[in-house]
């Protein structure tokens, strides 16, 4: 049966008069990873920041188990792994080092920690680099260090705020393996992000978030199908009156993109409409699968990447 890891009750955090996180609500399951999608500033580290404890919220409680996460931080930091934006290890420590350091902060000390620790060098692939200094690895095996270092305490619950920032892609890639091994292992996984491609290969269930609302929520695939179906056309060259009007006839949708426009294809006759396009002899024309970018150009006229 699966079993339920964290509950998000109604949360809100204003400053000043301002709400930048409003009603969010959501379970988190042992062995899910469940990820917070959302433009800069739409209140994703604000969101995460309340899950795990930093941030007090306005309104609304977490709870993590039996225990509420702002009445018993304590207690319940014992079954949390965080990783936030910033690295924050000590680059005085060699790998090694910074992982027993951090083994102390939940008691374990001596051969416990030592063995611990081995076992995590092993895991996450880091035994090669365990006498480097902090400042002697790139940005992809420090990442790894502080996955490492958050899942030291065999936590339930892990957070991960925007954890691929910056890496170049085969070290995200392999950072995904590593969080796909934490839920292969049952642990489950809060991930924000404002990557499209991250959300749609490692996450179960997407909440998408827009100036600190949830806007709608689902499986990456199941938000795609039901938003802008299965494909896309990107085209250049053709007036967007005449657009607009086929999008109409079909019952699609056309929104300005680029230097041209997207539509979407009626996935019960894509051909109808493609070859009409195709007739327009436009200078550029693409077919292609609808992704989460369109899901969210659709649902907010924004794009995730916006500033
Ligand atoms: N301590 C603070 N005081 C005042 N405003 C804040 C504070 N922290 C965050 N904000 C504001 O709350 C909004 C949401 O910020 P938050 O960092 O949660 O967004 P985000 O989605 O994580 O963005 P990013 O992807 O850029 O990290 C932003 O407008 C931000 O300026």
């Amino acid at each position: 049966m699966e079993s339920i890891a964290l509950v998000a009750n109604d949360l809100w955090k204003f400053y000043g008069t301002r709400p930048v996180v409003q009603n969010v609500n959501f379970t988190l399951k042992s062995g899910e990873i469940l990820g917070v999608l959302g433009p800069n500033g739409a209140g994703k580290t604000t969101t995460v920041g309340m899950l795990y404890g930093g941030v007090i919220p306005s309104r609304g409680f977490v709870q993590l188990g039996d225990l509420q996460v702002h009445l018993q931080g304590r207690q319940a930091r014992y079954f949390m792994g965080i990783v936030t934006q910033e690295d924050n290890l000590d680059p005085e420590f060699t790998v090694k080092e910074n992982l027993i350091h951090f083994a102390h902060h939940y008691r374990l000390t001596g051969k416990a920690a030592r063995h611990q620790v081995g076992e995590l060098l092993d895991r996450m692939g880091l035994q090669d680099y365990a006498n480097y200094k902090i400042d002697e690895l790139s940005g992809g095996w420090k990442r790894r260090v502080v996955l490492a270092r958050a899942i030291i305490n065999k936590p339930h619950v892990v957070f991960l705020d925007e954890p691929t920032t910056g890496l170049d892609p085969d070290a995200r890639q392999e950072f995904w393996k590593l969080v796909s091994q934490l839920k292969q292992n049952g642990c489950a996984v809060l991930l924000t992000t404002h990557y499209m491609d991250e959300a749609q290969r490692l996450c179960d269930r997407l909440l998408l978030l827009q100036e600190g609302q949830v806007i709608d929520s689902g499986t990456p695939t199941e938000l795609i199908s039901r938003i802008v179906g299965q494909e896309i056309v990107e085209i250049e060259g053709v007036a967007e009156s005449i657009l607009q009007q086929l999008a109409k006839q079909t019952g699609t949708w056309c929104r300005p993109f680029s230097s041209g426009y997207l539509l979407t294809l009626p996935p019960e006759n894509p051909n109808l409409l493609w070859e009409e396009l195709v007739a327009k002899q436009p200078t550029s024309l693409t077919r292609r699968r609808a992704n989460l970018e369109d899901v969210f150009l659709r649902l907010t006229g924004r794009s995730l990447n916006e500033v």
